[in-house]
């Protein structure tokens, strides 16, 4: 039976605002695309329930695993992700079928004003090693508190005055409809966004062809190749979503240009390089760039906790 028989297509997304305003979005946009109806069904995952930091419960897999096993019972179609949620590892079965055209992949800090206007001390919540290393690297003074819970919670906890401020992905207010709450947008120089940051990813099984090249009309190569270069960095430095790396690839007069950095998580330390390289070499620019990050003791650093 071939995918036009079977009636609407049926996307498997987490329950979060977020994640039903981005599915919607891509149902809308394959709709658009190839007149195919698209419903969406939602799926409790275990980045939903967990009550614990990403970092301890392993981070990598934990917003995505439950939406692979629809995908591979054959109860939904294909499935949306964050794609900075995504492993780096390939998923037996699975097939990444097209990454959409990039939102913003910054940064942004919500609260009453911007970073360098923070009184002395101000508390700062992030649940990201990433985000914590590189705020205590601009501003050492903060009190940088650990936090989770949906970007809602989190905005709530600054209208609430528990914190002075948060981090969080512009991309992902911007889907909540909260870019009111943004007094800052961090330039990737102070602040290197997370590999695949505002990026999606739509996944389906491996072995429905039909279903690969219908998704694709919604594929971007020239995101794709940007996400393939910092994916690879974070897949070589063997860090999860919870690692202190930080990447921001783009495309500069027809090149793509990659800047990756490894900081230690105290903020006293920081690598950073950057390459350029044509797009179709996407993941061998993010291999050399990984391994010079290596040479110069990126491991090291990795692996100093506090
Ligand atoms: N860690 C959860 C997560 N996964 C994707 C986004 C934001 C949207 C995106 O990067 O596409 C967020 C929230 C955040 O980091 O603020």
């Amino acid at each position: 039976m071939s995918t036009a028989d079977r009636g609407p297509l049926r996307l498997g997304t987490r329950k979060s605002l977020m994640a039903t305003t981005q599915s919607q979005l891509v149902a809308d946009a394959l709709t658009e695309a190839t007149g195919h109806a698209v419903e969406l069904v939602g799926v409790t995952t275990e980045g939903d329930v967990s009550k614990a930091l990403l970092a301890q419960i392993g981070g990598t897999g934990v917003f995505v695993n439950a939406l692979r096993d629809r995908l591979l019972a054959g109860e939904v179609d294909f499935a949306v992700h964050s794609l900075k949620d995504l492993p780096t590892g390939p998923a037996d079965g699975i097939a990444l079928a097209a990454t959409p055209a990039r939102d913003d992949p910054r940064d942004a800090l919500c609260g009453p004003c911007k970073l360098a206007d923070l009184p002395r001390g101000a508390r700062v919540g992030t649940g990201s090693p990433r985000r914590v290393a590189q705020l205590r690297a601009l501003r050492p003074d903060l009190d940088v508190v650990a936090i989770r819970g949906n970007a809602d919670t989190r905005l709530r906890k600054v209208a609430d005055g528990e914190l002075d401020a948060v981090v969080l992905a512009h991309a992902g207010l911007r889907r909540i409809g909260r870019l009111d709450a943004v007094a800052e947008v961090f330039d990737p120089d102070q602040m290197l966004p997370a590999p695949g940051q505002g990026s999606l990813a739509l996944e389906c099984r491996a072995d429905r062809d039909d279903l690969r090249a219908l998704l694709g009309t919604v594929d971007d190569p020239m995101t794709r190749a940007c996400v393939t270069a910092e994916r690879t960095v974070l897949a070589v430095l063997e860090g999860g979503c919870s690692a202190p790396v930080g990447t921001y690839a783009a495309e500069v007069e027809e090149e793509l240009h990659l800047t990756a950095a490894v900081a230690a998580i105290d903020g006293s330390r920081q690598i950073r390089m950057s390459a350029s390289g044509h797009p179709d070499d996407a993941e061998q620019l993010g291999r050399d760039l990984a391994h010079r990050l290596l040479a110069q003791g990126a491991d090291q650093l990795m692996g100093e906790r506090d």
